[in-house]
């Protein structure tokens, strides 16, 4: 088993707090991954849970046993590192072998396991290889295999693949998630790429500022960010956002004024707001609609168009507005530079964000996500 409780877990580093109220179950199989901007204590939670960080406030329980006092080695919890911190002089086997060699454990099982590991993970044939004689793949996947030996309850992955290269990230991604999906333990992994959180989670939890800004289904974050800081980090390319002024708050739908003077009903509960609140108005690249279809159609220039084959990200310029639009075309277009865009807005494709910065709960479904 491999659940986990934090109950109002903090950190503080000579007296400044760096982490707080982190209050948070992670059921006994699920992929966990924690995301945030750099800084924001992500590792430092991780390794509180790995018994690497002393914990100075709350308790933290491993299948209902407080394990804030247990020693690393003591806790059923493995971790896998950014840096490999594989020994030089030994085959990969016996890197694999090592941390169950030295808890005795029996030399039959050893093999059994090594060899189970390897298997999984595609390493039989570089069993008797050292670690200089791997890519960079390979020697992740050995690190990965240091741990999966030790049958933790528990999995943590500190940035695990933030030293390989594009291609190689995706398709180590994929075997993180197949690997998953065979053991079904407990992962908790940390990522400052929110495409891989987006991918590998059955549940992300986004950090700010040493708090939980959000915590649920990857797509729930998308969909339904709580706070303008959610909707920014979650996404790429990052969500739009223009200045607006509140007209008409409403249950339903709350009217906003546009920098362009046009007036939108965007589908969110802004009963907490007043008239002339000022707002801030999310769209997401994919979110523009036709212009025959929209409310609101706003004059745009194109600045520059990123055809990227199976789709076209152009970026644009709204008159009298500082900041650059993008919007997300499906297939390749017959855009040339400088030319002028209609930009469709509808409100039910819109998010709105108070002057705290805390969305307005959208009114609107979206098949098979959840809220
Ligand atoms: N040993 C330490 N002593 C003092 N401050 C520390 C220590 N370790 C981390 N910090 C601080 O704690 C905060 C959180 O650091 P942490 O490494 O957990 O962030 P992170 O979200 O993992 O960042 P990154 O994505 O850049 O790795 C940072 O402000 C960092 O400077």
């Amino acid at each position: 088993m491999g659940r986990l409780t934090l109950a109002g877990i903090g950190k503080d580093y000579d007296g400044v707090e760096i982490s707080r109220d982190i209050d948070l179950t992670i059921e006994d199989g699920e992929f966990v991954v924690f995301v945030g901007p750099s800084g924001c204590g992500k590792s430092t939670l991780l390794r509180m849970i790995a018994g690497l960080e002393d914990i100075t406030r709350g308790e933290m329980c491993l299948d209902g046993e407080r394990i804030n006092e247990i020693p690393p080695q003591e806790r059923d919890i493995g971790m896998v590192f950014q840096s490999y911190a594989l020994y030089p002089h030994m085959s990969v086997a016996e890197n694999m072998a090592f941390g169950l060699k030295l808890a005795r454990t029996d030399k039959a099982e050893i093999r059994r396991r090594v060899d189970h590991a390897a298997e999984m993970l595609h390493l039989t044939e570089l069993l008797e290889r050292r670690p200089k004689d791997l890519s960079g793949g390979q020697r992740q996947r050995v690190a990965i295999g240091r741990t999966l030996v030790k049958q933790p309850a528990v999995f943590l992955f500190d940035e695990p693949l933030s030293n390989l290269d594009a291609a190689l990230r995706v398709d180590m991604r994929v075997q993180i998630a197949e690997l998953h999906r065979r053991l079904r333990a407990t992962m908790i992994y940390v990522t400052h790429d929110q495409v891989e959180a987006m991918t590998l989670a059955d549940r992300i939890v986004l950090l700010a500022r040493g708090r939980i800004a959000q915590v649920g289904a990857p797509l729930s974050l998308y969909h339904f960010p709580r706070t303008l800081e959610v909707a920014e980090f979650i996404g790429s390319p990052r969500i739009n956002t223009l200045p607006v002024t509140v007209v008409d708050p409403g249950r339903q739908r709350t009217a906003v004024r546009l920098p362009s003077g046009d007036t939108l009903a965007v589908a969110v509960d802004g009963a907490r707001l007043r008239a002339g609140d000022d707002a801030t108005l999310g769209v997401r690249a994919e979110d523009f609609v036709a212009p025959d279809q929209a409310e609101v159609r706003l004059a745009a220039r194109l600045m520059v168009a990123e055809k990227l084959g199976y789709e076209t990200l152009a970026h644009l310029r709204l008159d009298g507005v500082a900041a650059t639009l993008t919007q997300r075309l499906e297939g390749l277009t017959h855009l040339e530079d400088d030319q002028t865009v209609e930009l469709g807005l509808a409100g039910e494709r819109c998010h709105l964000f108070g002057p705290d910065g805390d969305a307005c709960p959208r009114q609107v479904q979206i098949p098979g996500v959840t809220h």
